[in-house]
This record gives structure tokens, sequence and C-alpha cells, in this order.
């Protein structure tokens, strides 16, 4: 086995996994800027990879390094086993025909039909156009949008630009799909019918994904592994499971604040750090230990009762992620610490948040 130890997390995995990308301490500098500050991340066969970040955290650099359209000033690039970074421009060309994009915007010629568009990257490799319009007919099906192979891009929805998008994409069979922000201009339902759609893809087609976005939803509903990206490096990595059920980077708890319970603001503005007549508390719980009978379990081991202030359980990736907010009586100052070990013994991580008199 090998072992990648990354901020938080080692992470195991079989040493015969074959990699589609392999990117070891890729840095790339603009002026001051250190935009990519010694990348290091695999992406293996089949995975879907999502990569989160803030603005200006270095995602499109990243991007534009992977398709060759920037030159890391350092490090290797390796795509399905061949140093990218070691290439002259001319024979990036057949390298990046192994790489198939999805846009924000689609990118679509809109003086060109569905198909048209969808065979547009074969009409470049030369192949003939019945072996083309065949394959983009292939590909529709695909992706569902069969009737409307002589359409124009202007009649259609978003999220069906987007089924088109991704159909070009597919066109060449590249070994890897790169989506830069591809639901971020789409609704909601349609965001989710999009995701369906690039998993049902990765699961028949085995096709390796990395998505780049800032929607923790998209990599919450579909990846299987997340990086955080900050300041050009990579903060923390793991299973999205893992990552999303108990961040350890203060960036991944600020990206995750939207899709977490957090305590309720009238609550937490309240919150005494001197003392109170309960102490509140938080609770993260991940994987296995976060199924069972937690809170009955804990109130037999315990001497008084608790007050469940907030809180819930998710499953992500088939697995339960619990997060609570508690409040046990700060009178008998054993409790705290009884319900700590409790806790503790199962995995959870327990923070004492403050002290509350004013419940409600
Ligand atoms: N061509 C360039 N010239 C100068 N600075 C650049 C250039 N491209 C990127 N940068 C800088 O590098 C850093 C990383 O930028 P990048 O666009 O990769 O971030 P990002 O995570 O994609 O942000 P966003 O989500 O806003 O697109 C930023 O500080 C940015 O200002």
């Amino acid at each position: 086995m090998n072992s990648i130890v990354s901020a938080s997390r080692i992470e195991t995995r079989p040493a015969d996994a074959e990699e589609v990308v392999r990117l070891t301490d890729v840095r790339r500098r603009f002026g001051a800027t250190p935009a990519l500050d010694g990348i290091s991340l695999s992406v293996k066969k089949g995975e879907i990879l999502g990569i989160i970040g803030r603005s200006g955290a270095g995602k499109s650099t990243l991007i534009r390094c992977l398709n060759g359209l920037e030159r890391a000033d350092s490090g290797e690039i390796v795509i399905e086993g061949r140093n990218i970074t070691a290439l002259a421009e001319k024979d990036l060309q057949p390298l990046r025909r192994r790489i198939g994009m999805i846009f924000q915007h689609f990118n679509l010629l809109s003086a060109k039909t569905v198909e048209e568009n969808v065979a547009l990257p074969l009409k470049i490799e030369g192949i003939a156009k019945a072996e083309r319009l065949e394959r983009a007919h292939e590909l529709l099906d695909l992706v569902g949008l069969s009737d409307k192979a002589g359409a124009y891009p202007s009649s259609l929805s978003g999220g069906q630009k987007q089924r088109v998008g991704i159909a070009r994409a597919l066109a060449a069979r590249p070994a890897l799909l790169l989506s830069d922000e591809a639901t971020s201009a789409l609704d909601p339902e349609t965001t989710r019918s999009i995701l369906a759609l690039l998993k049902d893809i990765n699961r028949k087609l085995g096709l390796t994904i990395l998505l780049i976005t800032h929607e923790m939803e998209v990599v919450r509903g579909i990846a299987d592994r997340v990086a955080v990206i900050d300041a050009g490096r990579i903060v923390e990595e793991g299973q999205v499971w893992s990552v999303f059920g108990d961040p350890q980077a203060a960036i991944t708890k600020s990206l995750l604040g939207g899709i977490r319970p957090q305590l309720p603001e009238h609550i937490a503005a309240r919150l005494s750090q001197t003392g109170g007549s309960e102490t509140i508390l938080g609770v993260d719980l991940s994987g296995p230990e976060a199924q069972g009978a937690l809170f009955a379990d804990l109130s037999a081991a315990l001497p008084h009762s608790f007050r469940l202030v907030h809180g819930g359980i998710d499953h992500i990736q088939n697995q339960p992620v619990a997060r609570f907010f508690i409040a046990v009586p700060a009178r008998d100052p054993t409790f705290t610490a009884k319900v700590e070990q409790f806790l503790t013994a199962r995995s959870a991580r327990v923070e004492v948040l403050g002290y509350d008199t004013d419940h409600d």
C-alpha cells in the first residue's frame, strides 16, 4: 500500500490504482503572487475529485496548467503517464485531446447545430463526417438530447446547453473530464440533474472527473474525494464524508459554513465565555460511530439530563455525518468532562463553545 500524507489525514490506497493525473510540487508564480505554491495531488482512474477554494485560491491556474494553456514554473504534471511539463507546444496538442472540458457558460458555437457542436472535436481530428455524426448521436442519446440534434443552442435551456457541452467534451473519448464551475450558472434543480448525469457517465464509462467548484453541494453530491486549495496550496484532502464531517483547516470550515449546521445566530450572540447556567458544546461525529443510539446511550451514562439545542445527521457517500449542539448544566463541574469523555470515546470531536443563561 502507498501512503499519502495530507494536511490532516493519512490515506492508504492500493499501489496498483491507475493514476490518470499526478501533480508533484507544481509551482506557478505571477510576479509576487504564488498562484500555485507546491501542489501535489493525484486522481485515479474512475475517480471524481472535487477541488474547492475561495476566489483567488489558484483553481483556474491549476486548470490552465493541467490543460497545457499555462506552463508551470516547476514541478511535474503527469497525465496518463506522460509528463506534460516536459513537452514542446506541438506535442501538447494530442495530450489536450485526452482532456475534455466543460465550462460555466457552456462555450457552444451559436451558429452551429447541437450535433455539429458535439461533433466539432472529431472534425478537428479529421474524422469522416458519417463517423462523427454517428458518434454525436450516440453521445446525444447518452445525455438525453437525441431529439435536439438539429436545434441551435439559442433554443435550448441552460441545462440542455450543458448537456451538449458534456456530450462535446466526451466526443474524443477523453481520459479526464475537467469541469470548471460547470453548474455555477444553473438553478438548483438543473444542477442536480447535471450532477446526476455526470455521476451516471462516471459509473457507465468509468470516466475520471476533476471538478473545480465553489459550490460545496456539487462536491457533496458526486465527488469521491475533495482537496481544499488556499493561497496556491492544498491545505486539506480526503474522502468527502471525512473532510465535510470533520474539517480541520479554518478555510474548509468557512467554505462549508453554508452546508453544515451552525449554532443559531441568536444563541451564538448571547454566549458568554466566562460563565452561565449551561455549557454549550459543539459535537462532530462521522462514520460508523455516528450510527446507533448515541443520545440514548449518552443519557443513560450521565447523572443529569442535557438539552439538544440544534443539529442533525447528514449522509455523504452513504456515511452518516453528524453535527450537534448540546447544552449541559454548568453547575456540576464534572458533568461536561463526563459528556466529553463519553463522546470522545466514540471518536467525536467536542468543543466548548461558551455558556448560556437565557435559553429558549
Ligand atoms: N495572468 C495572471 N497575471 C497575474 N496574476 C494572476 C494571473 N492569473 C492568476 N493570477 C493571480 O493568481 C492567484 C490565483 O488566481 P486564480 O485565477 O487561479 O484563482 P481562482 O481560485 O481560480 O479564483 P476564482 O475562483 O476567482 O476564479 C490570484 O491572486 C490571481 O490574482
